[in-house]
């Protein structure tokens, strides 16, 4: 297994490759397994996605204790690097710092901060509010002052696009890069011009968040690189795509009586058991007990 001062060596490497590094969101350590056999350069923890998966509005409502713990499952499920959601660092400045401990102490790879005011919201809907650009500063800075590990990458994101503008949000940028950011998340970005105004203005690694029913276009992968952006998140798509399959599932079940209509769609046992490497298991018990039993059989 990748130590998580590997893992955050290897996402900074990617990060200076030049190309896109892809980061879908898993909802579980599951799906980041699914992630890995699939070949993505890293997993996403979504802030969003691991609300709702309680049940949750995405309005600050979980807590770090809960964040940082299934964050720390789901990194701890491959050798990727895992990208988490610090939404707006879990309380006051003072608070960020402690937020970046106990990422570190979970194995993951970086965080993305923001600059709303709390209790925040999603970024691609009406009525957000950023705080000043003084106080995500501060956020910054205590973020990457608290860090252990220098690799240890933190991203500042900006949702000032949609208050104050897209010139506004580059500034806000500049300063939060100015306090020690690794990399900038532009939040909402209205269109592909606006994606490429902030690789025009900004120098250090992007993300671009190519989340579905938002305010930013769906950009392909290829689109995204050659914009000169450095990584892609689809942050909530694996929760919508496996809910869309539930709501299926249930419908039929109670239309139906049975999963029968469904079953060519799911994901079988053996793929199930492939991705929980289950035969390594057997091995190693096997190792274990697999001693003589007096007037036993062993082979
Ligand atoms: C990226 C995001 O912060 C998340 O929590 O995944 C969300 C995604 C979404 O709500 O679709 C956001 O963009 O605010
Ligand atoms: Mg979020």
């Amino acid at each position: 297994m990748a130590t998580p001062t590997e893992k955050r060596r290897r996402l900074r490497a990617g990060l200076a490759s030049g190309r896109l590094q892809r980061l879908p969101g898993a909802f579980s350590p599951l799906a980041a397994k699914a992630a890995a056999d699939h070949g993505f350069d890293g997993v996403y923890v979504s802030g969003a996605a691991l609300a709702a998966d309680l049940a949750l509005p995405d309005i600050g409502l979980t807590t770090l204790t809960e964040v940082a713990g299934r964050g720390g499952q789901i990194a701890r499920a491959t050798d990727l690097p895992t990208l988490i959601d610090a939404d707006t660092g879990f309380g006051e400045v003072s608070n960020v710092a402690r937020t970046i401990a106990s990422f570190e102490d979970a194995g993951l790879a970086g965080c993305h901060l923001e600059d709303q005011v709390n209790p925040k919201r999603c970024g691609h809907l009406d009525g957000k509010q950023v705080v000043p650009a003084a106080e995500m500063v501060r956020r910054v800075a205590a973020a990457v002052k608290a860090r252990t590990d220098p690799g240890f990458v933190v991203c500042a994101r900006t949702d000032a696009r949609a208050i104050e503008g897209l010139d506004a949000a580059i500034d806000r940028a500049k300063a939060y890069v100015d306090a020690g950011a690794d990399m900038v998340f532009p939040e909402a970005m209205r269109d592909e011009a606006e994606f490429a105004a902030f690789r025009a203005a900004v120098d250090v690694p992007l993300l671009a968040n190519m989340t579905e029913f938002g305010a930013s276009p769906n950009l392909t992968a290829r689109q995204l690189e050659d914009l000169g952006y450095n990584l892609v998140i689809w942050p909530v798509s694996s929760l919508r795509a496996a809910m869309g399959a539930v709501d299926e599932l249930f419908a039929a079940l109670r239309s139906e009586g049975t999963q029968a209509s469904v079953v060519d769609r799911m994901q079988t046992r053996a793929r199930l058991y492939d991705l929980v490497d289950y035969a390594s298991y057997n091995e190693f018990d096997q190792e274990l007990f697999n001693f003589d039993v007096p007037g036993g059989h062993h082979e």
